[in-house]
């Protein structure tokens, strides 16, 4: 059987060879197809080879019958559907740590041409204009770099950064004091970073959470006359509040290689003096090209071929046999993950999952993975998979121990997750009651009874007559409707919660005001 493999946007040739050389493989390489020709062209393939140009979408995969795998030659999958994908049973793999060097350069190389206005310079200069005065920069010396998300590239710009003797502030979800310490950097929370930086630079993902993560409030909070480099993805800033921050004085300058809509051609920012930009030009090197080419070639070579890829981002490699008895825990276990993710708001150091009744009977590591997905799918995203989840967690010192215990606390099984952060632990039990689907049936030390889904609140307060109904109003005037409430208590008059199920997210504004209510002292938010 050949398998037939299309490249739609440029990948490098040398990063490519193996694919052209194996024998079951036939490569077709087009790229610049429009979303239609591509649409039209597609069910022929098994394969298809990306970077961030073609468009993954769920209608393209609807049209893919013999599509396998999709490799992303690089690392954001923000242009790959990659629930459709999943749906669709396609295999998505990427080449997370080909370009970080090159990201990483490329985004010192925009710092260093922000601070002594090189691009505007070089374009004066090519107009016949000798201008000195105009384009007076400033040092990098001890000033502040911050930068927020400190992964793969955002660790590789803070070690340069510190060659040029700058001082570094930083804030990523997965980043202790402690860490921070070790890196030989600063460690802020967002607010301290923005606040106490000369030049901020984003290294996050494109998420639900991280777009326009950089906004209006953000930049009213910075110092006047920052700087600010965006070499992550167009939509982690909020474009139009750029504009208006640069309009009025309080940054000073910004430096821009990707853009909410790609390519672009004319656009607003780029009409400002005080903007440079490069077309995503972050891992346009030789080097990273052929890395992420061979990185991405060898993953669907070898899925192709029915081996393992080494960098999955959706795949949900479980045996049948094993599967089949532990699949109705799966979403139990993830939805617990990610109401501890919620509940905790704090860096996760450990976790500790206790499986107990029917649970020990079975291999539980594919629960493990699927409960650390949840943990951290809301700071990492969709590319956290069951597959990926533990690996994640040890590359971000995150500690994962799986415990089998007799204690049923009287269920036929039990799933409990513990976290453990700098202020303690919180944990939080499941169980899949027979014919009634998952239940939560224990938050810390309370007793509950809540089907893990939709929006929730767990409120934490003093047990004192009228709170209740406190909350019940003001949820009311908020037009919010109560679904279920629990309540419990460690003793009269004592430590009490309540765990409301509400129609609907329930709001930032609503949040603080039930804070501010007497004998409330902690409300979470919870989306599950
Ligand atoms: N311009 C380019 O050509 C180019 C090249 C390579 C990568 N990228 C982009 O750079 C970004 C970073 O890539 P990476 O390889 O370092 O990824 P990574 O996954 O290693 O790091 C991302 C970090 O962001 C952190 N994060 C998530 N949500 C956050 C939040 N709300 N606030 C602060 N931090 C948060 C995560 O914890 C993680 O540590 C991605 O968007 C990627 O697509 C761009
Ligand atoms: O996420 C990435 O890897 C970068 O944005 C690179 O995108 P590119 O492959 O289109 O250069």
């Amino acid at each position: 059987m050949t398998f037939r493999i299309l490249i739609s946007d440029p990948l490098s040739e040398e990063g490519i060879q193996p694919l052209r050389e194996a024998e079951n493989i036939h490569v077709v390489m087009e790229t610049g197809l429009s979303p239609d020709e591509l649409a039209e062209r597609i069910s022929e393939f098994d394969a298809l080879l990306v970077r961030s140009q073609t468009e993954v979408t769920r209608e393209l995969i609807s049209k893919a019958a013999k599509l396998k795998i999709v490799g992303r030659a690089g690392v954001g999958v923000d242009n790959i559907d990659l629930e459709a994908a999943t749906e669709h049973g396609i295999i998505v793999v990427n080449a997370p740590d080909g370009n970080t060097n090159s990201a990483a350069e490329h985004t010192m190389a925009m710092i260093m041409s922000l601070a002594r206005n090189i691009p505007q310079a070089y374009y004066a200069l090519k107009n016949h204009k000798w201008d000195r005065k105009k384009y007076i920069g400033v040092e990098l010396k001890n000033k502040t770099l911050g930068i927020v998300g400190l992964g793969r590239i955002g660790a590789e710009v803070a070690a340069r950064a510190k060659g040029q003797r700058m001082n570094i502030k930083a804030y990523d979800p997965f980043l202790t004091e402690e860490k921070a310490e070790k890196m030989g950097i600063g460690y802020g929370t967002l607010q301290e970073v923005l606040q106490d930086a000369d030049f901020i630079t984003v290294h996050t993902p494109l998420l639900k959470e991280t777009r326009h993560l950089i906004d209006k409030e953000a930049f009213q909070s910075m110092k006047d006359g920052v700087q600010i480099v965006n070499c992550a993805r167009g939509g982690i800033i909020n474009e139009d509040d750029l504009y208006d921050a640069i309009k009025n004085g309080k940054v000073a300058g910004a430096a821009l290689d990707v853009f909410e809509e790609e390519p672009i051609q004319d656009h607003k920012l780029l009409e400002l003096p005080e903007v440079i930009a490069t077309p995503h030009l972050g891992a346009s090197t030789v080097e990273a090209q052929e890395n992420v080419a061979i990185d991405v070639s060898h993953d669907v070579a070898s899925f192709l071929n029915g081996g393992l890829a080494r960098n999955p981002v959706n795949l949900p490699s479980v045996p049948k046999e094993i599967m089949n008895k532990i699949a109705p825990y799966f979403d139990l276990a993830e939805k617990l993950g990610a109401f501890l993710t919620d509940l905790t708001k704090e860096v996760t150091e450990e976790i500790n999952i206790y499986y107990s009744g029917d649970l020990t009977e079975v291999e539980v590591a594919p629960l493990t993975r699927n409960t650390v997905k949840g943990l951290l799918k809301r700071h990492l995203g969709d590319h956290v998979n069951d597959v990926n989840a533990t690996y994640l967690a040890d590359r971000k010192g995150i500690t994962v121990n799986e415990h089998k215990t007799s204690s049923t606390k009287g269920f036929t099984n039990l799933l409990t997750v513990e976290v453990k952060t700098k202020s303690g632990k919180r944990r939080v039990s499941g169980t899949l009651l027979n014919g009634f689907g998952p239940r939560i049936v224990k938050v810390d030390n309370y007793s509950v009874d809540v089907t893990p889904a939709g929006h929730m609140v767990f409120i934490h307060h003093k047990d004192q007559p009228g709170a209740i109904g406190r909350v019940g109003s003001l949820l009311a005037q908020q037009d919010i409707n109560i679904a279920t409430m629990q309540v419990g208590r460690s003793n009269a008059g004592g430590d009490a919660i309540m765990m409301l199920t509400i129609d609907k997210h329930l709001e930032e504004n609503g949040l603080n005001e039930l804070k501010e209510l007497t004998d409330i002292y902690h409300v979470t938010a919870i989306d599950l």
